[in-house]
């Protein structure tokens, strides 16, 4: 599949170079990525820039899919050896993805230097706590003038920073080279080609425009945005509603008290994004509330699972050891409550969870705790 829909990619300048060839063959030659020849501006016609994504579980291999669906080939890197070689020879990511085929324009490698050369586009999709170490080994390798894509929702832990701001940060990137990508994108239902919507937030125009353009196709999507700090709370603070959510399901309750969590919940993100600096509209939209919804009411969300699951009663150790996928929640609830102290925001649902988590609540007692607060406004 490779229907991309009508998408005028605008001119960025990516100084970077272009692959020589479309990939075809399993297991073919990581060179073949690497490209030859000056490039021009990404996404421009009669010429496929060359797109590294870092970090090969659900959501970097879902997105490799989407970019290679686009019409784009890309080169995967993976940490782990098996994972690079089933990609390669098997065209799966069996750990991540079960039985779905994968493009075989999608391909990996374990060497980030190979992913990372020339490349124009570099997609960032580890866990939230580990990017600042991973950007810190993979700096001299960067190509100067790419784009640089967030597809991560978590908050610093030890800096309370979102995840563009790490990457300028850590690697002095110039924001607007920055993108996040976020919506309601649960990466099995979007590499099962089902449709859906997304968000290209960036605080430049043409280069959300370039990212959209670069991921549009069939099944999905984006619209742009330049509010970039609306739509990483959205996805990060979706993350600890769907704890709170999960929670409420574990212990049985039903569908007045989920809605109830949810709608609360949008409002204490959109106090905590509007005190950060983000926009209502975002909250409102496809990263603020597509997000918050899709996350909470599936089963296939690791955050709502990890929350259902204390909601019956297994401890946080006991959760943790049977996931084996990051659930961005657990570890960047506590940095968002601090956040919301430091801009005097009331984030009493992300409170609730954090006492959960750290043992401070029994979790029966989070829809009592959450009840017995002083009655206000709903506006407030
Ligand atoms: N899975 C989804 O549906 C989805 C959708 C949208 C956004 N996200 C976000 O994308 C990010 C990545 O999520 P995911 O679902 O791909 O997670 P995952 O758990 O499926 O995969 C994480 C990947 O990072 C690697 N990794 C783990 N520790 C690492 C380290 N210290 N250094 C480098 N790599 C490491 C793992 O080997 C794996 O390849 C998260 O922030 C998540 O919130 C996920
Ligand atoms: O599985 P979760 O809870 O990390 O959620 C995945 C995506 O963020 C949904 O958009």
């Amino acid at each position: 599949m490779s229907a991309r829909p009508q998408s005028s990619a605008p001119s960025v300048p990516l100084a970077a170079t272009e692959p020589s060839a479309e990939p075809s063959a399993a297991g073919s030659s990581a060179a073949e990525h690497s490209a030859e020849g000056e490039r021009g501006p990404g996404g421009t016609a009669g010429q496929q820039p060359a797109v590294a994504v870092m970090g090969s579980g659900s959501w970097g291999t879902t997105f490799a899919q989407v970019v290679a669906d686009a019409g784009t080939p890309v080169m995967l890197w993976s940490r782990r050896e098996e994972v690079a070689r089933a990609i390669n020879e098997q065209h799966r990511n069996p750990d991540y993805l079960g039985e779905l085929r994968l493009p075989t324009a999608v391909r990996a490698t374990t060497d980030p230097a190979e992913a990372l050369r020339g490349a124009a586009f570099v997609v960032l999709a580890v866990p939230a706590q580990s990017l600042r170490d991973n950007l810190a080994a993979w700096r001299e390798l960067m190509p100067a003038g790419a784009v640089l894509i967030s597809l991560m929702k978590g908050i610093e832990r030890s800096t309370g920073l979102r995840m563009s701001q790490v990457i300028a940060s850590e690697l002095g990137w110039p924001s607007e080279r920055i993108a996040v990508v976020s919506g309601p994108n649960l990466a099995i239902e979007i590499a099962g080609r089902q449709p859906t919507a997304t968000v290209v937030a960036a605080s430049s125009l043409p280069t959300a425009e370039a990212v959209a353009g670069l991921t549009a196709n069939a099944y999905f999507r984006p619209y742009t945005n330049e509010d970039v700090i609306g739509v990483e709370f959205g996805g990060a603070v979706k993350n600890v509603i769907a704890l709170a959510v999960g929670m409420a399901s574990g212990l049985g309750l039903g569908d007045n008290s989920k809605a109830s969590i949810i709608t609360r919940g949008l409002a204490e993100t959109t106090r905590l994004a509007l005190a950060a600096g983000g926009r209502q509209q975002t909250l409102a939209g496809l990263a603020g509330l597509g997000d918050l919804v899709a996350t909470c009411a599936s089963p296939l969300s690791r955050n709502r699972t990890v929350g259902e699951l204390l909601g019956q009663g297994l401890s946080l150790d006991e959760v943790v050891r049977q996931t084996k996928q990051t659930a961005e929640g657990v570890k960047s609830c506590a940095a968002i409550l601090a956040l919301g102290e430091e801009l005097g925001i009331d984030l009493p649902i992300t409170e609730a969870v954090v006492n959960v988590l750290d043992g401070r609540l029994p979790v029966a007692e989070l829809p009592a705790g959450l009840l017995s607060r002083k009655l206000k406004s709903e506006h407030q």
